[in-house]
């Protein structure tokens, strides 16, 4: 069994890039538009790099891209599997630089690097892991080519790439999020293709319930679903729960800000650029 298909909840290390003077230009789709507060994003955004830290994870800065207003959302950039880091394509027109540090940072720390190419597309936030099984949302930021080539870079490691059609939403994981378990969380409105996922267990609310896994059984949360933390609650996760207000503004959630590299585990200390 490759090791992509054990899931291993330990802490390891968190690819973060810090959000710049231009963070208020950042993109929004599917959401009104007000204006954030860039000196509170910038410490929501320190909380939510101690939360890591405080749960024994390394976190890795990817270098500050002050003239890329969406540069935080690093989940966006590239997917992990093992030692593989796929570099992805994003989107949006305005994104397409955010690949380059994040490369940069990732072939640093030894991971053999692959890409999507042109024309595809392929925004990590596309991309669903539930152990061999990838769910990859198309028809939004991410193109079918896009997912026909994550597939067959993965086809190596015994991963099937599932395409899901995600058009209500930016990408497929504001749908849809995976506990340690193998749940899955969702929020139905916003699913095309609801049939697609086994063990879809729906959430109250619209914005703010991802989830990040911290630990077996502790999840990092955002303070702005509370009736999908008292629902996680009940079932026995304990919460680190973090308010991102400000990130949020820009559609993002907690998934969106990190990027967990499983295999990898540095000291406590941050290891930056
Ligand atoms: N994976 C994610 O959910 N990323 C959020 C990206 C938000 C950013 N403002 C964007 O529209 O691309």
């Amino acid at each position: 069994m490759s090791p992509a298909q054990v899931p291993d909840h330990r802490p390891g290390t968190a690819l973060v890039r810090r959000p710049g003077p231009r963070f208020d230009d950042g993109l929004t789709t599917h959401i009104d538009r007000v204006p954030v507060d860039p000196d509170l994003a910038a410490r929501q955004w320190a909380d939510y790099v101690a939360a890591f830290r405080a749960g024994g994870w390394a976190t890795v800065e990817v270098e500050p891209a002050d003239d890329l207003p969406d540069a935080p959302f690093v989940e966006d950039t590239v997917v992990v599997v093992d030692d593989l880091a796929v570099v992805a394509r994003p989107g949006a027109r305005e994104r397409l630089a955010e690949t380059t540090g994040t490369e940069r940072a990732l072939a640093g720390l030894g991971f053999r690097i692959e890409r999507i190419t042109a024309p595809a597309t392929l925004d990590g936030g596309d991309v669903l892991k539930l152990g061999s099984s990838w769910f990859v949302g198309v028809g939004g930021r991410t193109s079918h080519e896009g997912a026909r080539q994550l597939a067959d870079l993965v086809a190596p490691l015994d991963i099937r790439v599932v395409p899901v059609r995600t058009s209500r939403a930016l990408h497929l994981k504001t749908t849809v999020t995976a506990l340690p378990d193998g749940t899955l969380l969702g929020y139905v409105p916003l699913l095309d293709e609801p049939d697609a996922f086994p063990n879809l267990t729906p959430v109250p609310e619209r914005n703010g319930w991802r989830v990040v896994l911290l630990g077996d059984d502790r999840l990092l949360v955002s303070t702005s679903a509370p009736r999908t933390s008292q629902m996680l609650v009940d079932r026995g996760y304990e919460l680190v729960a973090v308010d991102i207000s400000e990130l949020e503004k820009r559609e993002s959630s907690v998934t969106c800000l990190s990027v967990r590299l499983r295999g990898l585990t540095l000291g406590t200390e941050d290891a930056c650029c």
